[in-house]
Protein backbone atom coordinates (compact mmCIF):
# COMPACT_ATOMS: atom_id res chain seq x y z
CA UNK A 1 0.00 0.00 0.00
CA UNK A 2 1.45 3.84 -0.47
CA UNK A 3 1.68 5.69 2.09
CA UNK A 4 -0.18 9.46 1.80
CA UNK A 5 2.09 11.98 1.24
CA UNK A 6 3.04 14.43 4.61
CA UNK A 7 0.62 16.86 4.72
CA UNK A 8 3.06 19.30 5.62
CA UNK A 9 6.93 19.67 4.59
CA UNK A 10 8.57 21.53 7.49
CA UNK A 11 7.32 22.03 10.50
CA UNK A 12 8.95 23.72 13.20
CA UNK A 13 8.12 23.44 16.72
CA UNK A 14 8.41 26.25 19.08
CA UNK A 15 9.12 24.67 22.82
CA UNK A 16 10.51 21.94 23.31
CA UNK A 17 7.83 20.26 25.89
CA UNK A 18 5.35 18.15 26.60
CA UNK A 19 3.08 19.42 24.03
CA UNK A 20 5.71 19.74 21.47
CA UNK A 21 7.44 16.84 22.30
CA UNK A 22 4.63 14.59 22.16
CA UNK A 23 3.59 16.40 18.68
CA UNK A 24 7.11 15.66 17.32
CA UNK A 25 6.57 11.60 18.17
CA UNK A 26 2.71 11.37 16.88
CA UNK A 27 3.53 13.53 13.72
CA UNK A 28 6.64 11.27 12.88
CA UNK A 29 4.43 8.03 13.56
CA UNK A 30 1.81 8.98 11.44
CA UNK A 31 4.40 10.27 8.52
CA UNK A 32 2.40 13.97 8.76
CA UNK A 33 5.57 15.80 8.40
CA UNK A 34 8.43 15.63 6.02
CA UNK A 35 11.07 17.12 8.58
CA UNK A 36 10.33 19.16 11.80
CA UNK A 37 12.63 21.54 13.34
CA UNK A 38 12.38 22.59 16.84
CA UNK A 39 13.50 25.43 18.97
CA UNK A 40 14.52 25.92 22.89
CA UNK A 41 15.69 27.90 24.73
CA UNK A 42 17.71 26.38 26.89
CA UNK A 43 21.22 24.67 26.01
CA UNK A 44 20.22 21.71 28.36
CA UNK A 45 16.81 21.25 26.62
CA UNK A 46 18.60 21.37 23.01
CA UNK A 47 21.12 18.91 23.98
CA UNK A 48 18.63 16.53 25.15
CA UNK A 49 16.54 16.76 21.83
CA UNK A 50 19.39 15.93 19.59
CA UNK A 51 20.19 12.88 22.21
CA UNK A 52 17.05 11.65 22.21
CA UNK A 53 16.09 12.54 18.23
CA UNK A 54 13.44 14.32 19.10
CA UNK A 55 13.28 16.32 16.06
CA UNK A 56 15.63 16.44 12.78
CA UNK A 57 17.14 20.10 13.38
CA UNK A 58 17.51 21.76 16.62
CA UNK A 59 18.02 26.12 16.61
CA UNK A 60 19.05 28.42 19.25
CA UNK A 61 17.01 30.92 18.10
CA UNK A 62 13.01 31.12 17.06
CA UNK A 63 13.69 32.97 14.18
CA UNK A 64 15.98 30.11 12.61
CA UNK A 65 13.65 27.35 13.71
CA UNK A 66 10.85 29.12 11.50
CA UNK A 67 13.07 29.86 8.15
CA UNK A 68 11.24 27.94 5.41
CA UNK A 69 8.30 25.92 8.09
CA UNK A 70 4.99 25.26 6.28
CA UNK A 71 4.03 24.92 9.81
CA UNK A 72 5.05 26.40 12.96
CA UNK A 73 3.69 25.63 16.22
CA UNK A 74 4.07 27.53 19.25
CA UNK A 75 4.32 25.64 21.96
CA UNK A 76 5.55 27.60 24.70
CA UNK A 77 3.76 28.70 27.80
CA UNK A 78 1.01 31.64 27.27
CA UNK A 79 2.93 34.11 28.67
CA UNK A 80 5.38 33.78 25.80
CA UNK A 81 3.34 33.50 22.94
CA UNK A 82 3.72 37.44 22.36
CA UNK A 83 7.75 37.49 22.38
CA UNK A 84 7.97 34.23 20.69
CA UNK A 85 5.54 35.90 17.83
CA UNK A 86 7.20 39.01 17.07
CA UNK A 87 10.46 37.27 17.37
CA UNK A 88 9.56 35.08 14.55
CA UNK A 89 7.21 37.48 12.51
CA UNK A 90 10.20 38.67 10.26
CA UNK A 91 11.19 35.51 9.14
CA UNK A 92 7.83 33.58 8.55
CA UNK A 93 7.64 31.91 4.77
CA UNK A 94 4.82 33.12 2.71
CA UNK A 95 1.91 30.69 2.63
CA UNK A 96 3.13 29.17 6.27
CA UNK A 97 0.62 28.13 8.69
CA UNK A 98 0.81 29.27 12.64
CA UNK A 99 -0.96 27.84 15.07
CA UNK A 100 -0.48 27.45 18.88
CA UNK A 101 -1.26 24.88 21.72
CA UNK A 102 -1.79 27.50 24.45
CA UNK A 103 -4.37 26.69 27.59
CA UNK A 104 -5.95 29.76 27.32
CA UNK A 105 -7.44 31.24 23.36
CA UNK A 106 -8.40 34.64 23.52
CA UNK A 107 -5.12 36.38 25.29
CA UNK A 108 -3.23 34.18 22.65
CA UNK A 109 -5.27 35.21 20.09
CA UNK A 110 -4.34 39.21 21.12
CA UNK A 111 -1.03 38.69 21.88
CA UNK A 112 -0.19 36.57 18.87
CA UNK A 113 -2.60 37.87 15.44
CA UNK A 114 -0.98 41.50 15.48
CA UNK A 115 2.31 40.22 14.77
CA UNK A 116 1.39 37.47 11.76
CA UNK A 117 2.17 39.20 8.22
CA UNK A 118 0.11 39.09 5.38
CA UNK A 119 0.04 36.08 3.49
CA UNK A 120 0.59 33.53 6.67
CA UNK A 121 -2.21 32.51 8.21
CA UNK A 122 -2.82 32.10 11.93
CA UNK A 123 -5.02 29.00 13.06
CA UNK A 124 -5.17 29.07 17.23
CA UNK A 125 -5.82 25.52 18.89
CA UNK A 126 -5.40 23.69 22.10
CA UNK A 127 -5.26 19.44 22.70
CA UNK A 128 -7.19 19.20 25.22
CA UNK A 129 -4.35 16.36 26.27
CA UNK A 130 -1.13 16.70 28.84
CA UNK A 131 -0.13 15.60 31.83
CA UNK A 132 1.50 16.43 34.93
CA UNK A 133 5.31 16.15 33.21
CA UNK A 134 6.97 18.88 31.61
CA UNK A 135 9.96 18.94 29.45
CA UNK A 136 11.75 17.24 26.18
CA UNK A 137 11.48 13.95 27.48
CA UNK A 138 8.08 13.91 28.49
CA UNK A 139 6.28 13.78 25.36
CA UNK A 140 4.81 10.16 23.77
CA UNK A 141 3.31 9.68 20.88
CA UNK A 142 -0.54 8.79 21.63
CA UNK A 143 -1.22 11.41 24.05
CA UNK A 144 -3.53 13.49 21.35
CA UNK A 145 -5.25 9.83 20.82
CA UNK A 146 -9.46 10.10 21.35
CA UNK A 147 -8.75 13.08 22.98
CA UNK A 148 -10.10 16.39 21.65
CA UNK A 149 -7.98 18.88 19.71
CA UNK A 150 -10.25 22.41 19.85
CA UNK A 151 -9.35 25.16 17.29
CA UNK A 152 -10.53 28.56 17.53
CA UNK A 153 -10.14 30.41 14.01
CA UNK A 154 -10.56 33.99 13.44
CA UNK A 155 -13.43 35.30 11.70
CA UNK A 156 -10.66 35.67 8.59
CA UNK A 157 -9.08 32.66 8.87
CA UNK A 158 -8.28 30.42 5.62
CA UNK A 159 -10.91 27.51 5.04
CA UNK A 160 -8.04 25.56 3.68
CA UNK A 161 -5.30 26.10 6.99
CA UNK A 162 -8.03 25.55 9.14
CA UNK A 163 -8.72 22.20 6.93
CA UNK A 164 -5.10 21.14 6.64
CA UNK A 165 -4.64 22.09 10.52
CA UNK A 166 -7.40 19.94 11.29
CA UNK A 167 -6.25 17.26 9.32
CA UNK A 168 -2.63 16.87 11.08
CA UNK A 169 -4.75 17.04 14.43
CA UNK A 170 -6.71 14.04 13.28
CA UNK A 171 -3.64 12.44 11.77
CA UNK A 172 -2.28 12.41 15.79
CA UNK A 173 -5.36 10.69 16.67
CA UNK A 174 -7.24 13.84 17.55
CA UNK A 175 -11.32 14.51 17.71
CA UNK A 176 -11.29 18.24 15.92
CA UNK A 177 -14.04 20.64 16.89
CA UNK A 178 -14.23 24.19 15.99
CA UNK A 179 -15.30 26.96 19.06
CA UNK A 180 -15.06 30.72 19.22
CA UNK A 181 -12.32 31.33 21.30
CA UNK A 182 -14.28 33.31 24.45
CA UNK A 183 -16.21 30.22 24.84
CA UNK A 184 -13.16 28.00 24.83
CA UNK A 185 -12.20 30.19 28.00
CA UNK A 186 -14.91 30.16 29.91
CA UNK A 187 -15.54 26.14 29.21
CA UNK A 188 -11.69 25.35 29.96
CA UNK A 189 -12.25 27.69 33.16
CA UNK A 190 -14.74 25.13 34.44
CA UNK A 191 -12.89 21.95 33.08
CA UNK A 192 -9.68 22.33 33.76
CA UNK A 193 -8.10 25.89 34.89
CA UNK A 194 -10.73 26.12 38.03
CA UNK A 195 -10.19 22.37 38.92
CA UNK A 196 -6.57 22.65 38.73
CA UNK A 197 -6.37 25.50 41.42
CA UNK A 198 -9.07 23.76 43.68
CA UNK A 199 -6.13 20.64 43.37
CA UNK A 200 -2.92 23.26 44.34
CA UNK A 201 -5.22 24.83 47.02
CA UNK A 202 -6.03 21.06 48.59
CA UNK A 203 -2.49 19.83 48.73
CA UNK A 204 -1.75 23.41 50.21
CA UNK A 205 -4.34 22.93 52.84
CA UNK A 206 -3.10 19.45 53.46
CA UNK A 207 0.86 20.22 53.53
CA UNK A 208 -0.19 23.11 55.84
CA UNK A 209 -2.33 20.45 58.26
CA UNK A 210 0.82 18.10 57.87
CA UNK A 211 3.00 21.23 59.68
CA UNK A 212 0.54 21.88 62.10
CA UNK A 213 -0.51 18.59 63.00
CA UNK A 214 3.64 17.29 62.73
CA UNK A 215 2.13 13.83 61.75
CA UNK A 216 2.37 12.66 58.02
CA UNK A 217 -1.03 13.59 56.22
CA UNK A 218 0.29 12.91 52.52
CA UNK A 219 1.41 9.95 53.29
CA UNK A 220 -1.41 8.37 54.05
CA UNK A 221 -3.34 9.74 51.64
CA UNK A 222 -6.23 8.03 49.92
CA UNK A 223 -7.03 7.55 45.77
CA UNK A 224 -8.99 10.73 45.65
CA UNK A 225 -6.32 12.60 47.15
CA UNK A 226 -3.30 11.12 45.56
CA UNK A 227 -5.27 12.40 42.24
CA UNK A 228 -5.26 16.03 43.60
CA UNK A 229 -1.52 15.41 44.53
CA UNK A 230 -0.81 14.92 40.19
CA UNK A 231 -2.72 17.47 39.29
CA UNK A 232 -0.94 19.77 41.70
CA UNK A 233 2.25 18.81 40.39
CA UNK A 234 2.03 20.41 37.32
CA UNK A 235 4.30 22.93 35.45
CA UNK A 236 4.30 26.04 37.65
CA UNK A 237 5.06 28.53 34.82
CA UNK A 238 2.61 27.04 32.67
CA UNK A 239 -0.47 27.06 35.58
CA UNK A 240 0.54 30.65 36.50
CA UNK A 241 0.45 32.19 32.87
CA UNK A 242 -2.93 30.36 32.36
CA UNK A 243 -3.99 31.66 35.42
CA UNK A 244 -2.76 35.43 34.82
CA UNK A 245 -4.70 35.21 31.47
CA UNK A 246 -7.54 33.46 32.00
CA UNK A 247 -8.23 35.98 34.50
CA UNK A 248 -12.32 36.59 34.50
CA UNK A 249 -13.30 33.52 32.84
CA UNK A 250 -11.50 31.61 36.09
CA UNK A 251 -12.62 34.29 38.55
CA UNK A 252 -15.99 33.80 37.82
CA UNK A 253 -15.86 30.03 37.68
CA UNK A 254 -14.38 30.03 41.16
CA UNK A 255 -17.04 32.51 42.41
CA UNK A 256 -19.96 30.04 41.29
CA UNK A 257 -17.83 27.01 42.95
CA UNK A 258 -17.52 29.02 46.70
CA UNK A 259 -21.61 29.47 46.19
CA UNK A 260 -21.80 25.87 45.75
CA UNK A 261 -19.50 24.88 48.05
CA UNK A 262 -21.29 27.22 50.72
CA UNK A 263 -24.32 25.23 50.14
CA UNK A 264 -23.44 22.12 50.67
CA UNK A 265 -21.40 23.54 53.98
CA UNK A 266 -24.42 24.67 55.06
CA UNK A 267 -26.29 21.04 54.34
CA UNK A 268 -23.44 19.29 56.41
CA UNK A 269 -23.91 21.66 59.19
CA UNK A 270 -27.62 21.25 59.36
CA UNK A 271 -27.49 17.64 59.02
CA UNK A 272 -29.38 18.01 55.51
CA UNK A 273 -28.57 14.29 54.52
CA UNK A 274 -31.09 14.84 51.89
CA UNK A 275 -29.58 17.71 50.21
CA UNK A 276 -26.16 16.08 49.94
CA UNK A 277 -27.67 12.69 48.55
CA UNK A 278 -29.40 14.75 45.76
CA UNK A 279 -26.41 16.67 44.96
CA UNK A 280 -24.32 13.38 44.62
CA UNK A 281 -26.75 11.27 43.04
CA UNK A 282 -26.83 14.52 40.31
CA UNK A 283 -23.15 14.67 39.99
CA UNK A 284 -22.91 10.84 39.44
CA UNK A 285 -25.12 10.62 36.41
CA UNK A 286 -22.57 13.44 35.04
CA UNK A 287 -19.71 10.92 35.60
CA UNK A 288 -22.40 8.29 34.37
CA UNK A 289 -23.09 10.32 30.98
CA UNK A 290 -19.93 10.93 29.82
CA UNK A 291 -18.95 7.16 30.31
CA UNK A 292 -21.90 6.16 28.28
CA UNK A 293 -21.63 8.51 25.30
CA UNK A 294 -17.05 7.25 25.15
CA UNK A 295 -15.96 10.34 26.40
CA UNK A 296 -13.95 9.18 29.30
CA UNK A 297 -11.01 10.49 28.36
CA UNK A 298 -9.37 10.12 31.57
CA UNK A 299 -9.30 6.58 30.92
CA UNK A 300 -5.74 5.24 31.27
CA UNK A 301 -5.43 3.58 28.12
CA UNK A 302 -5.96 7.38 26.29
CA UNK A 303 -2.58 7.82 28.07
CA UNK A 304 -3.55 10.58 30.47
CA UNK A 305 -0.66 10.57 32.89
CA UNK A 306 0.78 7.10 31.13
CA UNK A 307 3.80 9.13 29.60
CA UNK A 308 7.48 8.65 30.75
CA UNK A 309 8.36 11.28 33.74
CA UNK A 310 10.11 14.30 32.89
N1 LIG B 1 0.80 20.33 29.88
C1 LIG B 1 -0.46 20.25 29.52
O1 LIG B 1 -1.25 19.52 30.13
C2 LIG B 1 -0.94 21.06 28.35
C3 LIG B 1 -2.02 20.59 27.62
C4 LIG B 1 -2.47 21.34 26.51
C5 LIG B 1 -1.85 22.53 26.19
N2 LIG B 1 -0.80 22.97 26.94
C6 LIG B 1 -0.18 24.25 26.55
O2 LIG B 1 0.94 23.93 25.76
C7 LIG B 1 1.97 24.89 25.92
C8 LIG B 1 3.26 24.16 26.26
O3 LIG B 1 3.05 23.41 27.44
P1 LIG B 1 3.91 22.11 27.78
O4 LIG B 1 3.09 21.31 28.72
O5 LIG B 1 4.46 21.50 26.55
O6 LIG B 1 5.07 22.80 28.63
P2 LIG B 1 6.58 22.37 28.88
O7 LIG B 1 7.00 23.13 30.10
O8 LIG B 1 6.74 20.91 28.85
O9 LIG B 1 7.28 23.00 27.60
C9 LIG B 1 7.32 24.37 27.33
C10 LIG B 1 8.65 24.71 26.74
O10 LIG B 1 8.66 26.08 26.36
C11 LIG B 1 9.91 26.64 26.72
N3 LIG B 1 9.81 28.09 26.83
C12 LIG B 1 9.29 28.82 27.81
N4 LIG B 1 9.35 30.13 27.50
C13 LIG B 1 9.94 30.21 26.29
C14 LIG B 1 10.32 31.27 25.43
N5 LIG B 1 10.08 32.53 25.77
N6 LIG B 1 10.91 30.96 24.25
C15 LIG B 1 11.16 29.71 23.90
N7 LIG B 1 10.84 28.65 24.68
C16 LIG B 1 10.25 28.91 25.86
C17 LIG B 1 10.26 25.95 28.02
O11 LIG B 1 11.63 26.03 28.31
C18 LIG B 1 9.80 24.52 27.73
O12 LIG B 1 10.81 23.78 27.10
C19 LIG B 1 1.49 25.86 26.98
O13 LIG B 1 1.00 27.02 26.37
C20 LIG B 1 0.36 25.12 27.67
O14 LIG B 1 -0.62 26.00 28.17
C21 LIG B 1 -0.30 22.24 27.98
O1 LIG C 1 -4.20 15.32 32.60
C1 LIG C 1 -3.67 16.34 32.92
O2 LIG C 1 -2.61 16.36 33.52
C2 LIG C 1 -4.28 17.63 32.54
O3 LIG C 1 -4.60 18.34 33.44
C3 LIG C 1 -4.43 17.98 31.13
C4 LIG C 1 -5.20 19.24 30.84
C5 LIG C 1 -6.60 19.15 31.50
O4 LIG C 1 -6.94 19.97 32.34
O5 LIG C 1 -7.33 18.23 31.13
C6 LIG C 1 -4.46 20.41 31.34
C7 LIG C 1 -4.33 21.54 30.63
C8 LIG C 1 -4.65 21.63 29.26
O6 LIG C 1 -4.62 22.79 28.65
C9 LIG C 1 -5.28 20.49 28.69
C10 LIG C 1 -5.38 19.33 29.38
Amino acid sequence: MMTPAPLFERAALIGLGLIAGSMAHAMREGGLVRRIAGHARSAETRDTAREIGLVDEVFATAAEAVRGADLVVLAVPVGAMAAVAAEIAPHLAPGAIVTDVGSVKQSVIDAVAPHIPPGVHFVPGHPLAGTEHSGPRSGFSTLFRNRWWLLTPLPDSDGAAVERLAALARGMGANVEMMEPAHHDLVLAVTSHAPHLIAYTMVGVADHLRQVTQSEVIRYSAAGFRDFTRIAASDPTMWRDVFLHNKEATLDILGRFAEELFVLQRAIRMGDGQQLHDYFTRTRAIRRGIIEAGQDTAAPDFGRSAGPAA
